[in-house]
């Protein structure tokens, strides 16, 4: 197994030499979850794996260009609803922000969003949320080192099949319904249709300065993603959030498909090769003060910060969400810092843990905080 720390020789891996590293490791867990490798993110490169990742990556793009911005738009609007109704009130946002964020996947995957309240929403997050908290224990882990203890009883790899098969069961049971619904005109280009014929805290004077920056540049309207190239500080925003906290720390095991190199040292084929995108992120010879939150820094210089930002990963497996992921992040933030002050709960309540949850993605821990109007 190889470790790489930096994001030169990440980008020399993964974009330089993507064909070598394309491959995912077969591992027995992973299988297990992915019904035996058969899914975008874990399976091994091959010609049934390019064609299934071409066809959802068209999909996607297609969604991008066309209506995905007048469906984040309502989401993010409904947000600011959902905010103004607290009434200044600590709370949890996160929560509110996952049903925004999963009602897009939703509605691109099976024509339908949902409410907070709705069962079904619920049990799908209670049902995805074990997934990764059970897919992260060392008791499953464990299974991939020691194939003698897969012929043990083991409480938790038991719950997690018990948790696959449910997950299988809802999402199976959403298509169906999603099929049987033959006049959806619910959105103009869900994937399904081209499948059948994918924090940290941010300071009040942050807040203020992205807030003044939307005002400069709109006039009090509210962002469109072309607009982004005009609103640099709310991008080197977002972008420092992503390389302070980047959602998948280990992005994803790769393997290399043949015999190949890495700066220099000879890789043979077959070995598992781990993009640390944390450590490249907080790499102290590309990221002065690195543990800062610092969105100037994408601001200064030669631009050689935003080369060196890779929380998607790259190459033949660079993110298949990417671009739907951007334009989120760039809408919500714009819409809702335009709209609202975000402050701690209260004086003696902590600030947002910025250690977070690590699992096979880094979350939040729990926080809660006020959305207060602005005038
Ligand atoms: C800020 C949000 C996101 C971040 C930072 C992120 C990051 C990543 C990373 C680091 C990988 C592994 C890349 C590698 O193996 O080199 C990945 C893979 C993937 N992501 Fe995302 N992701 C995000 C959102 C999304 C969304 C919204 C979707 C779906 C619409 C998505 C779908 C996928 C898929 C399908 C893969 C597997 C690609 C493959 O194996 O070929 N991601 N993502």
């Amino acid at each position: 197994m190889v470790i790489l720390n930096s994001s030169k020789v990440i980008h020399e891996a993964l974009v330089k030499n993507w064909s070598d590293f394309a491959g995912r490791p077969h591992s027995y867990t992973a299988d297990k979850v992915s019904g035996g490798g058969y899914s975008i993110s874990l399976g091994d490169y091959s010609e049934e794996w390019k064609s299934h990742r071409r066809l959802v990556h068209s999909a996607l793009q297609r969604c991008v260009t066309g209506s995905l911005h007048h469906l984040i738009e309502k989401e993010a609007l409904y947000l600011k609803q959902v905010f103004l109704d607290y009434n200044e009130k600590p709370m949890d946002l996160s929560e509110d922000f996952t049903v925004a964020t999963s009602n897009i996947i939703t509605k691109l995957a099976f024509g339908k969003s949902y409410e907070k309240s709705s069962a079904r929403l619920q049990e799908m997050h209670d049902c995805l949320n074990k997934i990764v908290s059970l897919w992260g224990s060392p008791w499953i882990s464990a299974l991939d080192s020691f194939p003698l203890l897969r012929k043990l009883p083991n409480v938790p790899f038991t719950c997690l099949m018990r948790e696959v098969a449910r997950r299988d069961e809802l999402i199976g049971g959403h298509l169906d319904e999603f099929k049987k619904k033959k006049d959806s005109k619910d959105f103009a280009a869900p994937l399904l249709q081209y499948l059948t014929s994918p924090h940290g805290k941010v300071p009040k004077t942050v807040q203020n300065r992205v807030h003044e920056e939307l005002q400069s540049v709109l006039k009090g309207q509210y962002p469109h993603y072309s607009d982004r190239h005009r609103l640099p500080y709310l991008c080197a925003v977002i972008n420092e959030v992503l390389r302070l906290r980047p959602v998948a720390p280990l992005a994803v095991p790769h393997k290399a498909i043949r015999d190949s190199s890495i700066a220099g040292y000879f890789i043979p084929k077959n070995t598992i090769v781990i993009p640390n995108l944390f450590g490249a992120h907080h790499d102290p010879e590309v990221w002065p003060d690195p543990h800062s939150f610092r969105p100037e820094r994408f601001l200064e210089g030669d631009g050689s910060c935003l080369r060196a930002l890779i929380p998607f990963g790259g190459g033949a497996r660079l993110c298949l969400g990417e671009s739907v992921a951007k334009m989120e992040m760039f809408l919500f933030t714009g819409y809702l810092l335009r709209d609202f002050q975000f402050l701690p709960a209260s004086p003696e309540e902590p600030l947002p843990d910025l250690r977070g949850l690590a699992s096979v993605v880094l979350k939040a821990k729990p926080y809660r905080a006020i959305a207060h109007p602005r005038t």
